[in-house]
């Protein structure tokens, strides 16, 4: 019984899943990026190869005209710096005083006071969702400075996504927002729903910026389902996941990975998305 309760719930999944990835495809959703310089290659190609329009448009004299536009904003602190800063605040607050969804990627969050301050300063904007790996999403939840300084060594977790779990839950209920953890087992919750999205490879770690662009492909999917922001991080979780899987089949290591997952989330068709998303409630 209680397999059969799971099965059905896979295959619901699947459904979901694709019909979002469709409409990522149909739409094309405008996705403005305001990203750290290390991720802006595999996360543009990522957007696009996912059906996306992305846009890395990070000049503060252009985002009042801009900004309003997009379908959907990705915030990235990855290489902050004061100069940086004030133009992610200032898309921010348009996109919350719009209704305009936006997901923040807090990277190496606690490797800095000044990293550490932005990101509160973000947070408080209500982004519609965060994704960061276990350590930087436990380094944001307990903000106390014992925990910030040991959460992270820098843009690497040294975390298990598992370990995260109460983390995101109080993180979500605080913030407000959908918090998603990337691992092995990526978790989204909303405080207090936890789904858990098993697809993807370990070789994807070996691949800088593969979290960053995830997080942008949450952003497009997040642009088609405004109303159900947990479905449509999940969706895009579980998509790359799949797509860094079937990747895996023909890659010789990190590098042709990273080729192989662009070209298998262009080509990812219904029955193969269908067969193998692999998620559950937790
Ligand atoms: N052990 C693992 N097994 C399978 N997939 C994994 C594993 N660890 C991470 N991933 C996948 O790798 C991708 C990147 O997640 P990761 O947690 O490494 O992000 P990150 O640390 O923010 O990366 P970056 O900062 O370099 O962008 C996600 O799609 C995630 O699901
Ligand atoms: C390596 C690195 N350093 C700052 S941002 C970034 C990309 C992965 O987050
Ligand atoms: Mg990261």
């Amino acid at each position: 019984m209680e397999d059969n309760n799971i099965n059905t719930e896979k295959l619901q999944w699947g459904k979901t899943v694709w019909k979002l990835f469709s409409q990522v495809r149909l739409q094309s959703p405008l996705i403005q990026c305001i990203t750290n310089f290390v991720s802006m290659d595999l996360m543009a190609n990522t957007l696009l190869s996912a059906g996306a329009s992305p846009a890395m448009v990070h000049s503060i004299e252009e985002i009042p005209d801009f900004t309003p536009r997009v379908s959907a904003l990705c915030i990235n602190v990855g290489t902050l710096s004061p100069s940086s800063l004030p133009a992610m605040i200032t898309a921010a607050k348009i996109c919350s005083q719009l209704n305009i969804p936006w997901v923040l990627d807090p990277v190496a969050v606690s490797a800095s006071s000044f990293r550490f301050d932005a990101c509160v300063q973000l947070v408080c904007l209500k982004p519609t969702v965060i994704r960061g790996n276990a350590s930087e999403i436990i380094a944001l939840a307990y903000s106390s400075s014992s925990s910030r300084s040991s959460a992270t060594k820098g843009a690497d977790s040294t975390h298990d996504s598992m370990d995260a779990i109460e983390a995101a839950k109080f993180l979500a209920q605080a913030s407000g927002a959908i918090v998603a953890v990337s691992g092995a087992t990526d978790i989204v919750t909303d405080g207090k729903r936890v789904v858990g999205a098993h697809n993807g490879v370990a070789l994807l770690q070996k691949i800088t910026a593969t979290g960053c662009s995830v997080t942008a492909l949450i952003a497009a999917f997040v642009a088609v389902d405004k109303s159900n922001a947990l479905d449509a991080a999940v969706s895009a979780l579980a998509v790359f996941g799949l797509a860094g899987e079937l990747g895996m089949k023909m890659a010789k290591g990190p590098a042709s990975l990273r080729m192989h997952l662009i070209d298998a989330l262009y080509g990812l068709d219904e029955a193969t998305l269908q067969s193998h998303v692999n998620i559950t409630s937790l």
